[in-house]
């Protein structure tokens, strides 16, 4: 199965160097689509090429960009859109003869530890993107009105997650650790973190690692007193509301 991508940036190269196979892609103009294809093989091509030749469209240009690029579209194909916001009626609006499924990825696809949300559908076509899409990571179906709210946990998620590892590689720094070893530390931490909650819930955790009056629970607090709980639920209110 050839997928094709209309646009190549960041989140089409990471869903196709999950996938690891040649593609179809097409750009405006930026050359990501020849370097996309240079990585992996393929073809760079134009819009309509790309709906012409390839099995599974992905729509991967920006959310505004969705009226002027179907315009210039006359080919029906599998559609499977990844623009944030858009629903799935705003796509058919303007692909009125294309099945289309509406996913929201992730950027950690591109080592096939993605998490995307479908927005669950009644078509046939859906079984087989999801399967598409569990080839590089897990995928959570969700109502489509929920899309959005499960986007704001997993597409923009990545970012948060790099901050805390940037603020406290940072931290360990300032403390003597180089800045190698500092970051190992903090992106091992958190690896191994991710693995345990799949067994264990936070409290469980959280408690198997404070000791009481310790070194963990003076930490806590001082990320209680930063307001770390109040800024994660400012982020999602802002994400969800932007
Ligand atoms: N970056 C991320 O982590 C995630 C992004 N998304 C969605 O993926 C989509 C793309 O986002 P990014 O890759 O981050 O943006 P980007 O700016 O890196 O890539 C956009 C691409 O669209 C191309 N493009 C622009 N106009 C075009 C046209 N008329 N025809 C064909 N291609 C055109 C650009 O050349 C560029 O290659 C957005 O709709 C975004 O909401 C969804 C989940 C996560
Ligand atoms: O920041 C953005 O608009 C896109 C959507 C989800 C992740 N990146």
């Amino acid at each position: 199965m050839r997928i094709g991508f209309i646009g190549a940036g960041n989140m089409a190269s990471a869903l196709a160097r999950g996938w690891g196979k040649p593609v179809y892609a097409s750009d405006s103009g930026s050359g990501r689509a020849q370097q996309l294809v240079d990585e992996l093989g393929g073809e760079a091509l134009t819009n309509e090429q790309v709906f012409e030749r390839a099995d599974v469209v992905i729509l991967a240009h920006k959310p505004y960009q969705l009226e002027a690029v179907a315009e210039g579209i006359t080919t029906d194909k599998l559609v499977v859109s990844i623009l944030g916001r858009a629903t799935v009626a705003e796509i058919e609006a303007v692909y009125p003869r294309s099945p289309v499924i509406r996913v929201e990825p992730n950027t950690p696809t591109a080592v096939r530890r993605g998490v995307s949300v479908l927005a669950a559908s009644d078509r046939p076509e859906a079984q087989l993107v999801k399967d598409l899409f569990e080839r590089v990571g897990s995928v959570v179906e969700v109502p489509e009105r929920l899309l959005d709210v499960a986007g704001a946990v997993t597409g923009v998620g990545p970012a948060y997650w790099a901050l805390f590892v940037e603020a406290y590689t940072d931290a360990a720094i300032r403390h003597g650790i180089p800045a190698a070893q500092a970051a190992t530390l903090v992106t091992e931490t958190m690896a191994g973190t991710a693995a345990l909650l799949t067994q264990t819930d936070t409290l469980a955790l959280r408690r198997g690692v404070t000791s009481p009056g310790g070194s963990t629970a003076r930490g806590l607090a001082a990320l209680e007193r930063g307001g770390v709980r109040a800024a994660l639920a400012q982020a999602m209110d802002d994400v969800v509301g932007g």
